[in-house]
């Protein structure tokens, strides 16, 4: 057969292709790869097969977006997954994220979990960032009310027939929550290694499933995140509480750095932007630089 399918999982050189809910294993012909394209989950896809095992993809249809970590493409809301306790809370983490997945285009739906482990006073130190984020414009669902049939079916209502990515770090729940999603899924789980306080990586590798009449990522978790491939100026644009001030700064194109009259500085010194915020934005700039500087003496 000759048609049209999706790259749900990529494992060991074979692409697995979806198609009317079969899946096809199938290896890379077309001539994408001289133009230096590689597919990746959530591709569109022409392949040809002559069995479930034996196929060829022949093109790679046009992305309309991708991560470049999780590789995913084609995405319509990314669930960022942040742990409270085990992994602990980070800020400086979740902005990475934040900012990643407005660099890509993609929408994105804070998930927070563990906040049972915590006593309320630890909790409450939580609270400001938690708000702060709802604040600008970030939806939030919380663990464990996240689990309750109605608000699981208020979340797989508003998924539809879109395109969902869980990331987050090593151990912060996300197949827990996909298994709670669809329990039919069954995915692996484990408790975090106490030595290392960190995830044994339980998800290895990115694998798109069928959740109600849409489609999930699960993703492996990670404990840190490159930002770098953002342009120097252009990353003050995916700090969308930045962005809603930026009019109001003197100077056109203000950076928010060393500019009189900044808005965003204003803001920050008046408590109504996060300094932590701030503070990683002014992180992520020399990360940036760093990289620049290093790009450029190599050339
Ligand atoms: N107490 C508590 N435990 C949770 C919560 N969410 C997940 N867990 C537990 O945390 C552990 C890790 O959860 P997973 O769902 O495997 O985490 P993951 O993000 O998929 O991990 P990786 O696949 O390694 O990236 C499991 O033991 C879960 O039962 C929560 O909200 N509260
Ligand atoms: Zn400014």
């Amino acid at each position: 057969m000759k048609g049209q399918g999706r790259i749900v999982k990529l494992i060991g050189g074979f692409y697995y292709v979806e198609n009317k809910d079969t899946i096809y294993q199938t290896r890379a012909r077309g001539n994408f790869r001289k133009k230096g394209l590689k597919p990746i989950v959530g591709d569109d896809v022409i392949f040809e097969s002559t069995s479930l095992e034996d196929g060829y993809i022949l093109e790679l249809l046009p992305r309309r977006n991708a991560l470049v970590r999780p590789p995913v493409a084609n995405i319509d809301l990314v669930i960022t997954v942040t742990s409270l306790k085990g992994p602990d809370f980070q800020a400086n983490l979740l902005d990475r994220l934040l900012i990643a997945q407005h660099f890509a285009g993609i929408k994105t739906l804070i998930y927070i979990t563990k906040g049972d482990l915590i006593s309320t006073t630890e909790f409450a130190k939580y609270q400001q960032f938690l708000n702060y984020y709802q604040k600008i414009g970030y939806p939030l669902i919380m663990a464990p009310e996240a689990f309750k049939p109605e608000k699981l079916t208020a979340l797989q209502a508003q998924l539809g027939t879109q395109t969902a990515v869980v990331t987050g770090q090593s151990g912060a729940g996300k197949s827990t929550l996909l298994n709670h999603l669809e329990p039919q899924l069954a995915l692996a789980t484990n408790e975090i290694s106490k030595s290392l306080n960190r995830g044994k990586h339980t998800t290895r590798q990115v694998e798109l499933m069928k959740v109600g009449a849409g489609w999930i990522a699960d993703t492996p978790g990670f404990s840190s995140l490159s930002i770098t491939q953002i342009p120097l100026t252009a990353l003050k644009d995916h700090f969308i509480d930045f962005a809603a001030l930026s009019d109001q700064c003197r100077f056109r194109g203000c950076q928010h750095v060393n500019e009189p009259n900044c808005a965003v500085k204003a803001a920050v010194a008046e408590g109504t932007i996060l300094q932590a915020r701030y503070d990683n934005y002014l992180q992520f700039r020399t990360e940036i630089a760093a990289q620049d500087k290093h790009q450029y003496k190599k050339k």
